[in-house]
């Protein structure tokens, strides 16, 4: 680390040492600790953007020229970031992020690197479909090797073994997937990807100053709409070739890459100004306390896929026990259509509705979360679907999807849907992996997978209680209301014993 706190100093960065140092964290790696009392407002370190490490800031783009880079698609996605990097790093020694590189990581806990028997143990979890593995050794063999190859001036093929290699490619890939920020542009400033339509204006706001943590953030360049990115930046959606979306603004901060961050932990944060970037506790910290940054506090799912870690803290909605509060299950609409429908979701007559209800902007995934209320947009699509021909006219006449009441039938079908979504995983069995979990023999990848999905189905069993509670209440409406009937039709058949009581 002393190497990489000089060749940060040497090249403009400061840090202030007399209250931040490096050290190592018991299963979280390297991060940051308060050495003393740090009051909230203090800058611990800033840098120049011109050591943040991005398309912006790396020759190699102006170098390979701006036609080509674009017409290689190097400015879509993470795939120009990547060849920047190892193309830095290829320059060894030289290079103007040698020391940087040298503290990086080559070896993470993200299933993209897990066998295929562990993922077998994340089968059903939001992870699965979102590695995106395929689409980024595609974009690999597709746009990076292809590029390359074009400029052997640049590429020396005796270099291309070493430093240009799949596993070099997915090594950049999970860097960027762990470490990156989203840090715009400042007003006006356009870099050599840049072109007209994607030059970002930030607004003058103190808001618009704080650069995004990590991945997280710079995830929010998926224009899927479901957060479905994939590793390595590119979309897993098969059409992420095609989509506009520039990346140029992801970018590698040496330093502020080393704080750790825990679920509601927050007490720094990375702000940007003109020509630098500071990193500013955000509460006050106490010597010896863990200076947190903050990936956006996602799932369990998500800072697995990420960063190859979880979070467990005490949980309310688990009364205490460890879990993720953030945890979430997806639930895709077309299982909701799959049960409401049957065998004849093909239908012409679903179809229409269906694809009106996606049209209007309808989920295509409903998300429940650790607060479990009944997602009142999968009530509604089910209510759409089961719309007689003339409602269903009614409904798209008023371009407005129907309320989402809750009644036996709705619960009904919502308790099948949880049912058939639990399924998904190995087992639905929650005590089981409670009781796995308690193994001291697991390994990390096996006691990561359990915890992800054991925090999925602990959300559809409270989703499944909710539906019992609801269906008791059900129920004792309509006990009261036939109570009530029978009163009335005792009342109204027999005046007698209304009088009776009126005796009394
Ligand atoms: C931005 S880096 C932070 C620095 C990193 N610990 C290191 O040694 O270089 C993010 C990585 O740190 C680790 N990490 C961060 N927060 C963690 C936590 N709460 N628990 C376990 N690992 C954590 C994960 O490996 C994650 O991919």
């Amino acid at each position: 680390m002393d190497d990489f706190i000089a060749w940060f100093q040497h090249h403009g960065g400061a840090l202030d040492t007399a209250v931040m140092s490096i050290t190592d964290f018991p299963g979280s790696g390297r991060g940051a600790i308060a050495v003393k009392d740090i009051p909230e407002n203090h800058t611990i370190f800033t840098l120049p953007r011109s050591l943040t490490l991005s398309t912006q800031t790396s020759t190699l783009p102006s170098a390979f020229g701006i036609t080509g880079w674009r017409k290689h698609k190097l400015h879509k996605g993470w795939v120009g970031l990547i060849l920047c990097m190892m193309w830095e790093e290829a320059h060894g020694n030289q290079g103007k992020w040698s020391a940087y590189f040298v503290s990086l990581p080559t070896h993470f806990g993200t299933p993209m690197f897990w066998s295929n028997e562990e993922l077998q143990e994340l089968q059903g979890t939001a992870v699965v479909d979102k590695i995106g593995r395929v689409e980024a050794e595609r974009d690999y063999h597709e746009k990076l090797i292809p590029a390359i190859k074009t400029r052997p001036d640049l590429f020396p093929s005796e270099k291309i073994d070493t430093w240009y290699t799949l596993q070099q490619y997915h090594i950049a890939g999970n860097r960027i997937l762990s470490r990156s920020f989203q840090v715009e542009r400042w007003k006006g400033e356009v870099g050599p990807d840049s072109s007209d339509e994607h030059e970002y204006v930030p607004e003058d706001s103190a808001e618009n100053t704080q650069a995004d943590t990590s991945i997280g953030s710079a995830m929010d360049v998926d224009g899927t709409g479901d957060g479905d990115e994939g590793l390595d930046g590119e979309s897993s959606d098969s059409d992420s070739d095609d989509s506009d979306i520039d990346d140029s603004d992801v970018a590698m901060v040496p330093m502020a890459d080393l704080l750790n961050a825990r679920y509601d932990s927050e007490n720094a944060k990375l702000f940007y100004e003109e020509h630098h970037l500071q990193m500013v506790t955000t509460k006050p910290i106490k010597a010896g306390e863990q200076i947190f940054n903050t990936y956006g506090d996602p799932p369990n799912s998500d800072l697995l896929r990420r960063y190859g870690h979880v979070d467990l803290v005490p949980c309310p909605h688990l009364k205490g026990a460890l879990g993720n509060p953030q945890d979430i299950v997806e639930i895709r609409a077309d299982l909701v259509v799959k049960v409401v429908c049957g065998g004849v979701a093909n239908d012409e007559k679903y179809q229409q509705r269906i694809d009106w209800w996606l049209d209007e902007g309808g989920d295509d995934v409903f998300v429940l979360d650790t607060d479990p209320i009944l997602p009142a947009a999968m009530t509604s699509l089910i209510k759409l679907l089961l719309l007689s021909q003339e409602e269903w006219e009614k409904t798209r006449e008023k371009e407005r999807p129907p309320k989402a009441k809750f009644d036996r039938q709705i619960s009904e079908l919502l308790r099948r849907i949880f049912e058939i979504r639990l399924s998904t995983y190995q087992s639905p069995d929650t005590e089981a992996d409670e009781k796995l979990l308690a193994s001291e023999s697991l390994t990390l990848n096996m006691r990561h997978a359990i915890i992800v999905r054991l925090g999925e189905k602990r959300i559809l069993a409270g989703a499944l209680e909710i539906l019992r509670i609801k269906e008791a209440a059900l129920d004792d409406v309509g006990n009261a209301e036939s109570k009530g009937k029978k009163r009335v039709v005792s009342g109204g058949t027999a005046s007698g014993g209304k009088s009776k009581k009126a005796r009394h």
